[in-house]
């Protein structure tokens, strides 16, 4: 019987196949989706699907068949996927390259456990992520990126990778991904513990992780010529990691992806988020102007002693935490420290001068540590001990956290007296050139190092001998690499050179000889040298290895150091500038009595203004901050925002009492930046910066604008800045806490329209001339703006501030000429109100008074009542606020 020949569907089916090996084919054919082979029998095993032998491979012999029905094709395909198989659908499609209306068959969706995109295959699990993560070995970091393709949900994080893989795990656990993809290089540590997870991973190409590549198809598919407005500054690994993400599904699903529009950066779980524009603009780590550490929060609060402890008060700073529980145990530690100041002092005390160990058990571990390094670990080990001793001496009872660093702080005294027995004291940088071992480490090492002394001690006397026979007193015996020892003799007595000394070499002062006796010496000491060196770098080699066992160890140590040095650092600032224990809650309330700025009131001439903050996101969410220029509107919202960064990485905070309710991320937006470099405008850069808050922010972020919208012109930017407030105030009984300050005068009326919505003012006084700023915030508006102070101030030349006030004067007369009567439009009144004239007037009694006939003064906290109070006082026109 003649063998039947294949199908043109099994033909097709061998030449996708190569094309996607590893993958399993589903044809589409009919009503059924037939797989054929190999994947036949993957189907029929996985899915108990009868096979049938109705096809034909191309040799004609008969092969495997399973198919399942289109309508249940869907769930069969999810089920596969789901035991981490790759199923590509085949379907008929047109031809590029023949003719309109002729068809081939060819895969037209891939679908892995990250790329299910069918509702019918996601069943009600929720969402089904596909993760992407970019490891950064140099900056201990993840980046990650999570999308959910069926519905366009796209996020990026970032995590740190110092302490291993517990903060990746976390994410892990919070959004159980299917599929990871993660470029070739990553490491089987990586891979292992996703795959421990149950997650697929999926190995890419690493150039779908470069961070060119990667901003680029962001771009693309968002459609927008920068990703800054996305908040994702700083985070270059994490845009790696989406980058590849978005082209992995692009590529699986081949097909245009529209549903996904853009993506938000989330909270490293445990942690608040700051992004680098936040960071900068609250000198957290750095001065906005100067770049000095010396002016930023950093830089008042780095009295660590140790360069771990230098390291981890950064990474507090730049990740506060965000659970209630873990910021008590670090304000326990931090109160632990500032009730025993004699423990503090001890400890502080034990740390100086403490080596950066955990720097050294790294150079350890990739063994290129010097003598000098283990010395200094030895050194520091030894303080380690000193320091939890000091514990000893106190009896109150120690919090978690202090017990906890102390148990992992070893003394590792074998450590220690091993490189005590072995290096000498006072060793030289590189272990290569000898000098290094000490006496009595090893027998063999002392015995070349007797011969070689004793060596060396016979060229001295050689040297003294051959002085006396020749009669040269200034006769020498050298020794260089070149030529071995040598009997140095000068021009003026080369006459007096004994016959069988052997010339080795002439010098520009004279001749070196050699004699028989002198050369067989010489091999023996220098061979005795070479021997001696090679030894003491071979024992030097061998007690690396010996303490790459502690390498643990010793960066467990390093940090609880570290720690240690932090909390107790924190006591000591806490103390000295009388800061106080934040309560913390997990509610959304702010309240703040005589905070200040913990760096303004550091580097003041004067004294530092305290201020009350009361804000919470359901009834004063948010304050609008009004006064005169320079009258300390940044300052107070700076101050507000440190105050929180502070209480929550577990610090005191500069304020008679604050409490706490937990912020998730604080978004600022403050100052124009140009960012000429990059090809944005100022009023670009403000967008963006304002995009990535409005994208991101939630009802547990503190926001802070800074006179938004000024970059354009006033109207557009008026409108902008009101519409955000509007956004930012949402519908909903809470939203963001937000502190806005502006010289839009006309904000102000939004208090009405909104119900949670507060005007506040700093207060200035004026004498004659003069405008003195009294620093105080206090409930309710202004209108003025006192500008040209402040211009004269800074020293404008005062032809152009006389010429500032004619015209001021003009605009405001222009104003009132134009008010009796006439109904002037809402933004032209904008334009001229900026300084208007506060004179009574019978109109203006006549405001005043239907103002407080309407006012239902029982209804009024004392509070609003005052603020009330002092908006009375303004519409009189009295003179002062
Ligand atoms: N509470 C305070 N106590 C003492 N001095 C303060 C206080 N707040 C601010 N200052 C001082 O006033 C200066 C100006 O403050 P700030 O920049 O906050 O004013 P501003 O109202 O934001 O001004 P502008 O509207 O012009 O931007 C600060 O650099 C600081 O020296």
């Amino acid at each position: 019987m003649s063998k039947e020949g294949p199908t043109p569907a099994m033909r097709q089916f061998y030449e996708i196949k190569k094309k996607y090996p590893g993958t399993v084919l589903f044809f589409q054919m009919g009503d059924f989706y037939e797989t054929f082979g190999e994947d036949a029998e993957v189907v029929s095993r996985e899915l108990e699907i009868t096979l049938t032998s109705r096809g034909r491979d191309l040799n004609g012999e008969k092969m495997p068949l399973a198919g399942v029905p289109i309508h249940a094709g869907e769930s069969y395909i999810a089920r596969l996927v789901r035991k981490g198989y790759r199923v590509a659908v085949c379907d008929q499609i047109e031809d590029p390259k023949k003719a309109k209306g002729i068809v081939k068959r060819d895969v037209v969706r891939i679908i892995t456990p990250g790329t299910i995109i069918d509702s019918g295959m996601l069943g009600d699990s929720g969402p089904s992520y596909l993760m992407s993560i970019f490891p950064d070995k140099k900056r201990e970091e993840y980046g990650i990126a999570f999308l959910d393709i069926s519905t366009g949900e796209f996020f990026i994080t970032s995590c740190d990778s110092s302490f291993g893989l517990s903060d990746l795990n976390s994410e892990i656990v919070k959004y159980r991904p299917s599929e990871c993809i993660v470029p070739s290089f990553s490491s089987d540590d990586l891979t292992g513990n996703l795959e421990n997870y149950g997650i697929i991973v999926t190995k890419c190409a690493d150039s779908s992780f470069e961070l060119e590549n990667a901003e680029n198809y962001l771009k693309n598919q968002f459609k927008v010529s920068s990703l800054e407005g996305y908040g994702c500054i700083g985070m270059d690994n994490a845009v790696r990691a989406a980058g590849s993400c978005l082209l992995y599904a692009c590529e699986t699903q081949m097909t245009e992806l529209d549903h996904i529009r853009g993506f938000s950066t989330k909270i490293t779980s445990g942690n608040m988020f700051l992004d680098a524009i936040t960071l900068r603009n609250l000198e957290v780590l750095e001065n906005i102007r100067s770049k000095g550490v010396d002016t930023s929060l950093f830089g008042i609060l780095n009295e660590t002693k140790t360069p771990m402890g230098s390291r981890i008060l950064r990474k507090f700073l730049t990740a506060p935490l965000i659970d209630k529980e873990e910021i008590e145990n670090r304000l326990d530690a931090v109160s632990y420290f500032i009730n025993l100041p004699l423990l503090r002092d001890s400890v502080r005390s034990g740390l100086n001068r403490f080596s950066d160990i955990e720097r050294i058990a790294g150079r350890i571990s990739y063994g290129n540590a010097g003598p000098r390094d283990l010395l200094a670990l030895k050194n520091s080990l030894e303080k380690a001990s000193y320091v939890k001793e000091s514990f000893l001496l106190s009896e109150l009872k120690k919090p978690q956290l202090i017990t906890k660093s102390l148990e992992n702080i070893s003394d590792m005294e074998n450590l220690r007296s091993l490189i005590e027995s072995a290096i000498c004291d006072e060793p030289p940088v590189l272990a290569r050139n000898g000098g290094v071992i000490k006496e009595g480490y090893d027998k063999s090492l002392d015995n070349l190092r007797n011969i070689s002394i004793s060596g060396k001690d016979w060229i001295a006397s050689f040297q003294q001998t051959e002085r006396e026979r020749t009669g040269i007193k200034s006769l020498k015996v050298g020794y260089n690499k070149v030529f071995g020892y040598f009997i140095e003799v000068t021009k003026s007595n080369i006459r007096q050179v004994p016959p069988e000394y052997i010339r080795k070499q002439t010098t520009a002062n004279g001749e070196r000889y050699t004699i028989p006796k002198l050369q067989e010496k010489e091999s023996l000491i220098t061979n005795a040298e070479e021997k001696l060196t090679a030894l003491e770098y071979e024992l030097y080699q061998n007690l690396i290895e010996k303490l790459k066992v502690h390498i643990d160890t010793i960066q467990k140590t390093a940090r609880n150091i570290g720690l240690i040095d932090v909390y107790c650092t924190l006591a000591g600032i806490s103390h000295s500038n009388n800061y106080v224990r934040p309560v913390i809650e997990d509610s959304n309330r702010l309240l703040i009595t005589n905070g200040r700025h913990p760096v303004v009131e550091r580097n003041l001439q004067c004294s530092f203004v305290p201020n009350d903050a009361d804000i919470d996101s359901s009834e004063n969410q948010i304050l609008i901050i009004t006064g005169a220029n320079m009258a300390g509107k940044s300052t107070y919202m700076r101050e507000v925002a440190l105050i929180c960064i502070m209480a929550q990485m577990g610090c005191f905070v500069p304020a008679d009492n604050a409490v706490i309710g937990i912020v998730d991320r604080i978004f600022t937006r403050v100052g124009a930046f140009d960012d000429l470099s990059s090809g944005q405008s100022t009023f670009m850069v403000e967008m963006l910066e304002l995009a990535n808050i409005l994208n991101n922010v939630s009802d547990k972020s503190l926001v802070i604008l800074d006179e938004i919208g000024r970059g354009t012109s006033t109207l557009d930017g008026f409108s902008i800045a009101k519409s955000v407030l509007e956004f930012l105030h949402g519908k909903g009984s809470n939203g963001p806490r937000t502190l806005f300050a502006t010289h839009f005068h006309e904000m102000v009326d939004i208090e009405t329209e909104l119900k949670r919505v507060k005007n506040y003012h700093f207060a200035v006084k004026e004498t004659g001339d003069d405008v003195v700023f009294l620093r105080k915030l206090i409930p309710g508006a202004t209108d003025r703006s006192y500008g040209i102070h402040v211009a004269r101030l800074a020293g404008i030349p005062k032809k152009v501030i006389t010429r500032s006030e004619t015209i001021l004067k003009d605009e405001q007369e222009k104003q009132y000429s134009l008010q009796p009567g006439k109904k002037i439009p809402r933004y032209t009144q904008l334009l001229l109100m900026d300084n208007p004239e506060p004179e009574a007037s019978p109109k203006h009694d006549s405001i005043l008074i239907k103002k407080i006939k309407e006012t239902d003064l029982d209804s009024m906290s004392p509070r609003e009542a005052l603020a009330f109070l002092y908006e009375l006082k303004k519409d009189s026109g009295a003179e002062n606020n």
